[in-house]
């Protein structure tokens, strides 16, 4: 294995636990603490991401070795590596939670790779911290290939996201009661490791600030400018201020991403959002099939619906106003609430970029918005897949007076309430022609700009669950597949359209299609 360059800063720079025994507890004072993987039976590589082995410098050849799996699976330790697990807290559904911290994920040290950039890597389903709280610290298989693939397909999607180099069998079974329903059962076992430049979350701000630890929270703060954010290193005394609106800023261009590729997170504590604006955490989360602001794909959530898809812009900047709380001890008051208005309008902004381009526009009109939020009215009481739309939607002929909705066909759920709605989408159409050409882009400028907006895969629920279905029988080429597919989601990928294809009837009801539990 070739030595990965490890520069350890949050370990190094940061203030850690004194106690290194096992065994669960509040940790005050520190913002870490030092704690190894457990080792696993037999850790087997089962599938790894080729774009990130290769931005950390790994060739095939070492991916393959037993070596790899052993260090991924979290049996060895590479040289430099200072596993640790981080201390923050979190709101969960509304309501303050207290220390959480990484009860399951154990960060080996950041790897600072051959182009300059700085990769954490951390196992996800290693053993137990002091963070375990009452649970085992260990991740299932069925929820690390979600994991697994969901990470690289947001990449893939242009969608900020951590990332995920390794997924890992681990030969052990970890026992879960998927429902909480009393039906505890055995599963395979599996340990993801991720990639991102920084896994501080805004509840790692928030356990300091809710203990009064003002000291604490400015070395974090500190640290976290000087490493995640280092072009305001130089801001001096407005660097917290300008810390903020950047968090903020990206935080919105998240959530414009988000709503654009039709993506549910589910769980939206604020320990599940990352200071960078990446997405983090992939539990119960799922992928809009038929246009449904009002759905969330977790049962957890299934009676408030706080997480569901069109909530999603409102509840991040609920969150960041928990963040501005948090932080009120050192920034301040008119900084944040500076900072809470660039999230409002850089999310306008994205949204309407986002609309311009979901129609093959080149700006975005007050009344562009107006017909698009018609059209969502349509998608959604008429049950059609959003995703199938929208690409289909470049196919409309625009030069036509009133254009024919032929192309669109494929997206309906159901034929007949479609049929019966269609004079209101061909009077829909008819208009959206007529902006087109007042608008005047050539055709096929039109269409790739649609194209690449308007995803034609996406990581439907359905399709990650037959890929798990497989996997648990031995069989990995599923979610091989799955990964190569989604390397290119903006493009057609002839001899796969059964993976752009609309969720079967059998998908509809069933669990890990349409319902996910954040067992995992
Ligand atoms: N099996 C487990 N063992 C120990 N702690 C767990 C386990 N599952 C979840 N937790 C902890 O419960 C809290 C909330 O869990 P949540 O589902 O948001 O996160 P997660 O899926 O474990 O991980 P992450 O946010 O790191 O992706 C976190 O502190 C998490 O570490
Ligand atoms: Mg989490």
């Amino acid at each position: 294995m070739h030595a990965l360059r490890f520069d350890n800063a949050f370990v190094r720079d940061l203030p850690g636990d004194p106690d290194t025994a096992p065994g669960v507890r509040q940790v005050h004072g520190a913002l870490y603490s030092r704690v190894d993987p457990t080792p696993v039976t037999a850790p087997r590589l089962l599938a790894h991401s080729a774009e990130m082995a290769a931005a950390l410098g790994f060739s095939e050849a070492e991916v393959a070795s037993p070596a790899f799996a052993e260090a991924f699976g979290g049996n060895a330790l590479l040289p430099g590596m200072q596993p640790y697990a981080a201390n923050y807290g979190g709101h969960q559904f509304g309501a303050w939670a207290g220390q959480l911290g990484d009860g399951r994920a154990i960060s080996l040290g950041e790897v600072v790779a051959d182009d300059g950039r700085r990769w954490e890597l951390q196992l996800k389903g290693a053993g137990p911290t002091p963070y375990s709280r009452s649970a085992d610290g260990r991740a299932v298989l069925r929820s690390s290939i979600r994991e697994f693939l969901c990470s690289e397909a947001m990449h893939h999607l242009g969608v900020p996201s951590t990332r995920a180099l390794s997924l890992v069998g681990t030969g052990d079974s970890v026992v879960r009661d998927m429902f909480y329903d009393g039906h505890a059962q055995a599963e395979p076992g599996a340990i993801v490791c991720r990639a991102a430049p920084s896994f501080i979350r805004f509840g790692n701000f928030e356990l300091p600030a809710s203990r009064g630890d003002t000291a604490l929270l400015k070395a974090l703060l500190d640290f976290c400018i000087r490493r995640d954010f280092p072009h305001l290193a130089d801001a001096g005394e407005n660097a917290y201020a300008q810390w903020f609106g950047e968090v903020a800023q990206r935080t919105a261009t998240l959530m414009a991403h988000w709503m654009r590729v039709g993506f549910v997170h589910g769980v939206m504590n604020t320990d599940n959002l990352s200071i960078l604006g990446l997405t983090i955490d992939y539990g119960p989360y799922g992928w809009v099939d038929n246009y449904d602001p009002d759905w969330t794909p977790n049962t957890t959530d299934a009676g408030r619906r706080r997480y569901r898809y069109g909530q999603q812009p409102q509840v991040a900047y609920w969150n960041l106003s928990q963040l501005a709380g948090a932080l009120s001890p050192l920034i301040a008051t008119e900084a944040l609430q500076e900072g809470l208005r660039r999230y409002v309008e850089t999310y306008n902004q994205a949204e309407r970029d986002a609309i311009a381009r979901k129609m093959g526009l080149r700006e975005c009109s007050d009344g562009d918005v107006a017909l698009m939020q018609e059209l969502r009215g349509w998608l959604q009481a008429n049950e059609i897949d959003m995703t199938i739309f929208f690409r289909a939607l470049a196919d409309i002929d625009v030069r036509a007076e009133r254009p024919d909705p032929a192309p669109l066909a494929e997206a309906a759920y159901d034929p007949e309430r479609a049929a019966a709605a269609e004079p209101a989408l061909r009077d829909w159409l008819a208009r959206y022609a007529a902006r087109a050409r007042e608008d005047g882009s050539p055709a096929d400028e039109r269409e790739a700009r649609m194209d690449a907006a308007n995803p034609r895969y996406v990581l439907r629920n359905y399709l990650a669950q037959q890929a798990i279905d497989r996997a648990e029988q031995g069989d990995l080429a599923g979610v091989h597949e799955l990964l190569e597919v989604m390397r290119r989601p903006y493009h057609d990928q002839p001899g796969r359209e059964a993976f752009a294809a609309k969720r079967p009837d059998w998908a509809r009801e069933r669990a890990g299609c349409s319902m996910l539990s954040c067992s995992s």
